[in-house]
């Protein structure tokens, strides 16, 4: 056998003079992500899938999820129904009624009706691969269609399977195949939420079924590219007519999309991972894949999007210093989140002048994954906040067609409504009412401070003292308190305060003592009869003159509805532009325990995990690339010794000096591809 000389790696044991155990990782290197997958299939392994054998048909549409479960699924419950963030219409002042309902508070949990139904999507099962209409050829295979002449045109595709046996057994084994396993039930979600209350982050007291309306943690992933394919053009008299393998299609993209009729994040606590299909593989006749379904992930207006830290893993940034990827605000908003992976060159697309009969095609790209943190905070131009029972649910009915519940006890209302206030054609606003608030809010008690993120897009506040307290100052003075230590901001903003239920002698007393102790902090209070709706059109005049001086400060608003021709794709473009980093863009270090030395470098690491180790120019191509993009020459310049193991992406090689210092294999015929009968060209 003919001596080996050359200065450069090598992955493949036949391409030695001496043997090399070179091998695919099996266990993942520290710095790099991804799986491990053998670049190698046996001939046995080809034969398998190329005839299909047991496995499952391959189905040609990709994964997608694009819809969420529908509104009704979940509308019979009745915290959604009755007083979960209800939208109603615009009424004028005069029109509305006082809602009384006198009901136990018994009916949020009892009526906890979970709708069971999980989605799945069974159709998708793309991950065999679509090679059953290809022809393999394979070494000492009998099985090559040499009658050329019944067919007018034909190509001989030289395709492999790139899921390995074991793959197959893991995804089997999880249930984790695309396709299936798209909605988790939000158990899990659930008992994350019960591990936070342990570590005391989230607020006590509330039960479970209220808690991830408004946040909720997703898993986004967009499709892998289809892998390109080998194949030549056997057409009669069309001596030596070419490479003609196709393309693989593009990944499918994942969506964010505001849906104007959802009103909360309770979908996905069903619906947890979101899939985009996969691009399909490249095949002869120069047919390039079809793209990968993509998938649209539906939010309720006022969504905002955050990075999330992978599940498992601990500690970390706050939430607060997370980046803001998306504010999603208005219906029909729409956001590219993740591209889809770029499908793989087929052979056709690797011919040159230098080389007319290219072996080689590339695999898809894979497509980026994300978890991501999702949290609705309402788009209401004024928020109500008070102590509870004082009235705040009683001033919105009156003011809004809004119906929210309203009781004589504290906590009637658990989670925020929403109330549509008009005076005009033009000149509305949007009211929230919000859960009491009580003293001690921020340490947990109470519904601590968990809704009140929802008046943090609020221009002005309604700050309603119940006066039939027992010191409706005190009352006053605590929620204030609360308000500054969740948010400094908050407190800041403009508000009015609506000393209520004047129509009780208690309240009727208090009231000038309030108002002359809010009057020496400089405070003009408002007293009114929310029942009796007396007063309250002062109040709520005031707050719109506060809100129409905001505005004016900072600018009109577009309205709830009104889509800004904004471009969101700014996420897509980073992770982009982070995936397409240069090749020669590398850092080099030596791992201590392992005395490994690991070339690290987003660019590289794409290629090879975009290299097609079946094909026998991918060798070639690898060294070359490893060469010019400078990982040969810096590794000799940092010392690297025969025999070192060398681990670039998700491939381990080992290190081996040339004689003459060519950085070139010699004879890179013999590969992992000699199972593979090839035509011959004269
Ligand atoms: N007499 C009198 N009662 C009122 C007035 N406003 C509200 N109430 C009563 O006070 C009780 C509490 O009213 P809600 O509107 O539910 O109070 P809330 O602030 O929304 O209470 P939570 O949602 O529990 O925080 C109900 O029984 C109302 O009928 C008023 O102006 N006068
Ligand atoms: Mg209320």
């Amino acid at each position: 056998m003919a001596s080996i000389s050359m200065n450069c790696f090598f992955f493949t044991p036949q391409a030695q003079a001496r043997p090399i155990k070179t091998k695919k990782i099996s266990a993942k290197p520290s710095n790099v992500s991804g799986k491990t997958r053998n670049p190698r299939k046996t001939q046995r392994e080809l034969e398998l899938k190329s005839r299909g054998g047991d496995k499952p048909e391959p189905v040609t549409e990709a994964t997608s999820y694009t819809r969420l479960p529908p509104r009704e699924d979940f509308s019979d419950f009745s915290l959604v129904s009755s007083s979960y963030l209800k939208l109603s219409e615009e009424v004028k002042l005069s029109e509305s009624n006082v809602a009384r309902v006198e009901e136990k508070i018994e009916f949020l949990v009892e009526n906890d009706g979970e709708d069971k139904e999980v989605k799945k999507d069974d159709d998708d099962d793309d991950i065999w691969g679509n090679y059953r209409r290809l022809d393999v050829f394979e070494g000492n295979s009998e099985s090559i269609d040499d009658d050329d002449d019944d067919d007018d045109y034909e190509d001989d595709v030289f395709e492999y399977s790139d899921e390995t046996d074991e793959e197959k057994h893991e995804i089997g084994k999880s249930g984790y195949k695309d396709g299936e396993a798209l909605c988790f039930s939000g158990e899990g979600e659930e008992d994350e939420e019960e591990e936070e209350d342990e570590t005391g982050v989230k607020e006590k007291g509330v039960p479970a079924v209220m808690r991830c309306f408004d946040r909720a943690k997703i898993f986004v992933k967009s499709g892998d590219g289809g892998n390109g394919v080998v194949a030549f053009r056997r057409e009669k008299f069309v001596p030596f007519g070419g490479p003609s393998g196709g393309d693989g299609g593009r990944g499918g993209n994942v969506y964010v999309e505001v849906d104007g009729s959802m009103n909360s994040l309770l979908p996905f606590r069903k619906s947890v991972h979101f899939r985009a299909g996969r691009g399909e593989h490249g095949r002869g006749k120069m047919q390039s894949g079809a793209k990968g379904v993509d998938v649209v992930v539906k939010v309720a207006p006022g969504t905002v999007v955050r990075q999330a830290k992978e599940v498992g893993t601990e500690g970390g940034e706050e939430e607060e210093e997370r980046e803001v990827l998306l504010e999603l605000l208005h219906p029909g908003q729409r956001a590219l989140l993740i591209p889809g992976g770029r499908g793989g060159r087929g052979n056709a697309s690797f011919k040159s002048g230098m080389n007319k009969v290219p072996r080689i095609a590339e695999n898809g790209e894979e497509g980026p994954e994300l978890w991501l943190d999702l949290e609705l905070k309402l788009v209401a131009d004024v928020g109500i906040v008070g102590a509870p029972n004082a009235g705040k649910s009683t001033l919105l009915s009156v003011i809004s067609a809004a119906q929210p519940t309203i009781a004589n006890y504290p906590f009637t209302t658990l989670l925020p409504n929403l109330g549509v206030v008009s005076f005009d054609y033009d000149s509305t606003m949007v009211v929230a009412d919000l859960p009491g608030l009580l003293e001690g809010a921020h340490r947990g008690f109470g519904l601590g401070h968990e809704f009140l993120r929802h008046t943090e897009r609020c221009s002005a506040l309604v700050h309603v003292v119940d006066g039939s307290s027992p010191q409706p100052d005190l009352e006053f003075e605590a929620v204030r308190l609360e308000l500054e230590l969740f948010s400094p901001e908050i407190a800041e903003k403009p508000y009015v305060v609506a000393f209520n239920k004047m129509d009780l002698p208690d309240a009727y007393e208090k009231w000038p003592m309030f108002k002359e102790s809010l009057r020496a902090r400089g405070i003009e209070p408002f007293c009114m009869s929310a029942v009796q709706r007396d007063g309250t059109h002062e109040v709520i005049s005031t707050v719109y003159e506060l809100l129409k001086k905001y505005r004016e400060a900072n600018g009109e608003p577009e309205g709830l509805f009104d889509l800004p021709n904004e471009n969101l794709d700014h996420v897509a473009k980073k992770i982009d532009k982070e995936r397409r980093a240069a090749i020669n863009e590398f850092k080099i270090f030596r791992d201590s325990g392992t005395r490994a030395w690991h070339v690290v470098g987003a660019g590289l690491q794409r290629f090879v995990q975009m290299t097609n180790w079946r094909y026998m120019d991918s060798d070639k191509r690898f060294q070359n690339v490893l060469d010019a993009c400078g990982v040969n020459k810096s590794l000799r310049n940092m010392g690297v010794k025969e025999g070192d193991t060398v681990i670039v992406g998700e491939m381990e090689l080992v290190w081996h000096d040339s004689a003459n210092g060519s950085s070139r294999p010699t004879d890179s015929n013999k590969t992992s591809t000699d199972s593979v009968r090839w035509p011959q060209w004269k």
